[in-house]
């Protein structure tokens, strides 16, 4: 959410922003809005005003006085009254559309409509070359007797998955290794629970917007967050921090509940896209300055990189354009991984910076050197997501026997194996 005075000073950078991140929202209407409660708030308060001082006449006033006065005391109390619904109602309708306004994008930002104009930065690392006919995911997986897609597809339906085996270790061993690496790097470990109340996806900005994505629990007023940075957004959530607490980072692990509506028929098979998945996520609160953020964002991409090296694995860089960077972001860069199965890098991290468009409806504030009050800036970053980052895992690192090498970083997290599973 913008600063409402930002917005009546800058209409003209938030109608660009609206229109280059395609967002289904009249700014006209929202000022029109704005400028009808203004007003209404000012009869109220002339209404209050008037009430005030002719409730300090009435014990003044003389006896033929008094009756009118105490009839107008009255009929004000009434007419503030018969305001309040009207009151009430306009700025919620406000607010409503104020949680729909987008952030603005750095100019540096390309402009574009989907991922189809996102902007690649860098590749790294080197390609795999195999000397055999490398196997895919799923074949791999299924030869080495590591997943049972049909039965658990008879237990959870489609987009499920099971690990059995040294494949369920490694990817435990893959999330312990990414929350090694970031509390090395200070970030504080979490563990959190994907169970979160509506107002938290409200305050991470998934809400309005992303709610065909996320599954509802009917009967309680819970919902399954797709991401722990909903439930650690809304940690401090209305607090008045201090400076001196920031900046706050977190390494967050979580299971991650997605209801892939809109993703019919893409990535059936296998590991990349199910409804559930574990996540190791980076999160950071920090000073209300763009200087700090930005510091933070290229903090957050290298520590996805530095797992992605450790893993021993080619991914490449991508700037997101404004289309594919949803409502809350300033800043955004994809990383890739390569899948040689499909001759292509897939999306394995997300790197998000948000300005205060994120802590200004989540109401996280802090209190700075000279005791004014601010809101936080807020970014994030995928540490590890798993079963996804299994695909490229197991693939580029297949050898001809079938088995699979285990890279160098993750042996202490497998008994010390250098290989997984036996030979084909
Ligand atoms: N349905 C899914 N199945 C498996 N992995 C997924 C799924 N959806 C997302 N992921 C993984 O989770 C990562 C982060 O998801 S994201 O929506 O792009 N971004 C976020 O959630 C941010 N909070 C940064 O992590 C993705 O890059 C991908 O690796």
């Amino acid at each position: 959410m913008l600063d409402l005075k930002f917005i009546r000073e800058n209409p003209d950078a938030v109608r660009e922003a609206i229109r280059v991140k395609n967002v289904a929202l009249d700014l006209g209407d929202l000022l029109q809005r704005d400028r009808d409660l203004v007003a209404l708030k000012q009869r109220v308060e002339a209404m209050q005003t008037e009430r005030n001082a002719n409730a300090k006449l009435v014990p003044k006033a003389s006896p033929e006085e008094r009756p009118a006065l105490i009839q107008r005391g009255k009929d004000l109390g009434e007419e503030l009254k018969a305001l309040e619904p009207e009151l009430r109602g306009a700025e919620d309708a406000l607010r409503q559309l104020l949680l729909r306004v987008p952030n603005i994008p750095l100019p540096s930002v390309p402009v574009g409509k989907d991922d189809e104009d996102n902007v690649e930065l860098r590749r790294e690392g080197t390609l795999p070359s195999f000397d055999f006919t490398p196997l895919d995911q799923v074949e791999i997986l299924e030869k080495q007797g590591w997943a049972d897609f049909e039965r658990v597809a008879r237990v959870s339906g489609s987009r499920s998955y099971l690990l059995k085996g040294e494949a369920a270790l490694l990817e435990m061993a893959v999330l312990m290794f990414a929350m090694d690496f970031l509390a090395q790097r200070g970030f504080t470990p979490l563990s959190t629970t994907a169970l979160v109340r509506r107002e938290t996806l409200v305050n991470s900005g998934h809400f309005p917007g992303d709610e065909e994505s996320v599954y509802k629990l009917g009967d309680d007023d819970l919902l399954l967050a797709g991401t722990a940075e909903v439930p650690i957004n809304s940690l401090y959530a209305g607090e008045q921090l201090s400076y001196e607490q920031l900046p706050m980072t977190f390494a967050g692990l979580s299971a991650a509940f997605r209801r892939e509506a809109g993703s019919a028929g893409r990535d059936v098979r296998g590991l990349i896209r199910v409804h559930e998945f574990r996540k190791v996520e980076q999160y950071v609160l920090c000073e209300a300055s763009q200087e700090e953020g930005l510091k933070w964002f290229e903090k957050l991409l290298a520590n996805a990189e530095g797992i992605l090296q450790a893993l021993e694995l080619p991914y490449r860089v991508i700037q997101n354009c404004t289309g594919d960077m949803g409502a809350g972001k300033v800043l955004m860069y994809d990383i890739e991984t390569w899948v040689p199965s499909e001759q292509q890098y897939r999306e394995t991290h997300s790197c998000s910076y948000l300005g205060d468009w994120q802590a200004r409806r989540t109401g996280l504030r802090y209190r700075d050197e000279n005791g004014k009050l601010l809101y936080a800036h807020t970014l994030n970053n995928t540490g590890v997501a798993s079963p996804r980052i299994l695909v490229p895992l197991l693939e580029n690192h297949q050898q001809r026997d079938g088995t699979v090498r285990v890279p160098a970083a993750l042996r202490p997290y497998l008994g010390g194996r250098e290989v997984l599973g036996r030979p084909l």
